[in-house]
Parts: C-alpha cells; sequence; structure tokens
C-alpha cells in the first residue's frame, strides 16, 4: 500500500477496533493525516489520548446525515468505510435503523466523497449479506449493491469503489470467544447455541490485510473475500477451554439465537463462477453490463455457477490443535495467557 505514504485517509466507524488497527497500520505505511469520523465523542476522547498524535483527525458526524460526513472528506485521498450497525440482534429489532446507517448512511459516504475527489473508497461488508437471513446481512447485502451499482452508474468516476466482506473476526467485542473466557474464568459452563454451528474465523489483522488487498487491487466495483478455516462452535469453545487450562469443560447447549444460520457463505457459487483466484483472496469483478435492460432480460449471461458455495462447512475446518494455534496468534489471547500463568 505504499500510495498511502504522504495521503489523507478517512475511517467511517473509526473508533471501532478495525478503526483503530487501521489507523496505527496506515501512520505506519506513512500517511500524512488519518480522519476518523464516528459518532461517539467519548470514544474519540479514548482514541485521540491512546494515540496522542496529530495526524490523527477526529470528526463528529452520523455517516445517515450527509453535511457531517462531508467535513471529514475534504481533501481526502482514500476512505475505509466501515461504519455501520454490525450486532445481528439490534437489527433484528429495528431494522428500519439498519436501513439508514447500513444502506442509506452507505450511500451518503460514497456520494460524499465522490463530490470530494475521494480516489478509492473500500466498503467493508460481511458473510452474513450472502443468502442473507437476517436484518444485518440483509443491510449490508444491500450496501454491497449501493457500492456497485455506484461503480456501474458512474463509469467514468475517479474514484473506484470497492467492497471486502470477511467472517467473523476473533475476540472482536461482544463476541463468543471472550464470553467463554470469561464462563471459564467464572467456573460456569460454556454455553453453546449449536455445538456443530460453523463460522469462518480471521483475526483483526487477516481484516487488515483485506481491507490493504482491496484497496491496492481494486477495479471499479470489484469485491474481495480472503480464505479463511472455519471451526464448530464446540472446537473453538473447547480449544479456548483448553488454552486456559481445562481440558473438558462442563457444556451447556442453550440453541440457536434470532436469525442465526448454521455454516456462513462467504461466496455464493454464481459469485465463484465469475471470481479469479488470487492465492490468499478471491476476487469478484462488478458486473459491468451498462443499464440496458434487455441485455438482462434477453442476452444473460451463461457462466452459471456449477460449483459449489464457499461456506464455513466446506472450507478448511480446523480441529482442537489447530484452533489452539490460530488463537495462539491473536495478542489478547497472549496477553490473557500472560496475565494467567
Ligand atoms: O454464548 C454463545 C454465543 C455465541 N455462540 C455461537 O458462537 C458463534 C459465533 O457467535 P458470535 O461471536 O456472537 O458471532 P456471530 O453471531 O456469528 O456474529 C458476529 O459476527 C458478525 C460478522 O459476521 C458480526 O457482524 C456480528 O456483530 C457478530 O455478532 C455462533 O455460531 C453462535 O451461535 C455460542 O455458541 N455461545
Amino acid at each position: 500500500m505504499s500510495t498511502i505514504s504522504e495521503s489523507v485517509v478517512t475511517i467511517t466507524g473509526g473508533t471501532g477496533s478495525f478503526g483503530s488497527t487501521m489507523a496505527k497500520h496506515l501512520l505506519g505505511l506513512g500517511a500524512s493525516q488519518v480522519n476518523i469520523l464516528s459518532r461517539d465523542e467519548a470514544k474519540q476522547d479514548e482514541m485521540r489520548r491512546a494515540f496522542n498524535d496529530d495526524r490523527v483527525r477526529f470528526f463528529i458526524g452520523d455517516v445517515r446525515d450527509k453535511g457531517s460526513v462531508l467535513p471529514a472528506m475534504q481533501g481526502v485521498d482514500y476512505v475505509f468505510h466501515a461504519a455501520a450497525l454490525k450486532q445481528v440482534p439490534s437489527c433484528e429489532f429495528f431494522p428500519g435503523q439498519a436501513v439508514l446507517t447500513n444502506i442509506q448512511g452507505s450511500d451518503n459516504v460514497i456520494q460524499a466523497a465522490s463530490e470530494s475527489g475521494v480516489r478509492s473508497l473500500v466498503c467493508l461488508s460481511t458473510d452474513k449479506a450472502v443468502y442473507p437471513v437476517n436484518a444485518m446481512g440483509m443491510s449490508k447485502a444491500l450496501m454491497e449493491k449501493t457500492a456497485q451499482a455506484y461503480a456501474r452508474n458512474y463509469a467514468d468516476s475517479r474514484m473506484t469503489v470497492s467492497v471486502t466482506r470477511y467472517g467473523n473476526v476473533m475476540y472482536s467485542r461482544g463476541s463468543v470467544i471472550p464470553v467463554f473466557v470469561k464462563q471459564i474464568q467464572d467456573k460456569k459452563p460454556l454455553t453453546l447455541t449449536e455445538p456443530q454451528m460453523t463460522r469462518f474465523l480471521m483475526s483483526l489483522a487477516d481484516s487488515v490485510d483485506l481491507v490493504e488487498h482491496a484497496f491496492s487491487n481494486a477495479k471499479a466495483g470489484d469485491l474481495f473475500v480472503k480464505k479463511a478455516p472455519a471451526a464448530t462452535v464446540e472446537v473453538l469453545a473447547r480449544a479456548v477451554a483448553s488454552l486456559l487450562g481445562v481440558d473438558d469443560p462442563e457444556i451447556r447447549v442453550i440453541g440457536s439465537r434470532h436469525g442465526e444460520k448454521m455454516h456462513e457463505t462467504l461466496l455464493s457459487r454464481e459469485e465463484i463462477a465469475k471470481a479469479s483466484d488470487e492465492g490468499d483472496y478471491f476476487r469478484v469483478p462488478l458486473d459491468a453490463r451498462s443499464l440496458q435492460y434487455e441485455l438482462y432480460f434477453d442476452e444473460g449471461r451463461t457462466e452459471i455457477g456449477r460449483n459449489e458455495d464457499y461456506t464455513s462447512e466446506n472450507t478448511l475446518r480446523l480441529t482442537v490443535e489447530d484452533t489452539k494455534t490460530l488463537l495462539l496468534e491473536l495478542p489478547e489471547v497472549r496477553s490473557l495467557l500472560e496475565r494467567t500463568v
């Protein structure tokens, strides 16, 4: 990402763990300024103190309000759009809020960036956007479509818009790994929704790599996925327990939650049919046919997917030992073990 050197970058939703990791990374690459756009002044204050670096600038704004996004786009070269409602239950209960932030808000960010002369914008999506069954995934799927529609409708734009899709980020706030850690520390049973449920496992560093890959390689409307292994919830729980010295943890099966899938999908078979394999990544190019409807209705493409979807069920599946090795790569797990030993 050598182009980052001397450039100005905005991260929307920048006070989250992705935002602060990305901001550190960008400063390391020589960005001259990193703008953090978010709603939460307390989190911004915390981040300001932690960074203590005047190359990091803070903007209070809400992606739902384009006027509040524009100041964070002035003189900006690149944008990483991470602002979103990401929790499955809250979007399930308040889907209209997911529409406003994830769909309308993303469109505002794209339009504001485009009007301000931004050169490249990467939108962060999730595996839950593929064959979505919950409101969070549905709204993210429409965010992807909004980004692709910009690429198609503004083919002469100087701004390249692309999308990255990734699975569960291990140890992210509110996710299952810290829940399991706390249950073990409190000597409580591990609560498993469905022991055989699978999830793709990625680290925060993997998600930064993916966004960086998209940023460096994207053509307008491209969608990128990083290949990732997966584990069942039971394997994950046993791996966490074993790292904390409990080899036969007590397990309580509680049943799945609202809007949950048994397995997640990172690429549908139709996308795989169009995708190129770039080693650790898949790239799905934009279907850039123009808005001549007859091309859709009379002359469809012949390359219909014949493969399987790329899912957390058929990707590389980790054993307890493999999962422990992966967990040990996480800084949070290493510092937890240092504190426990
Ligand atoms: O006490 C618990 C809690 C969760 N799970 C299971 O653990 C897996 C992972 O759960 P969790 O970490 O909550 O992740 P997801 O529900 O898969 O969704 C997460 O991952 C998404 C990215 O795909 C984010 O956008 C969401 O905010 C985040 O909750 C799932 O199979 C859950 O059913 C349990 O077995 N026991």
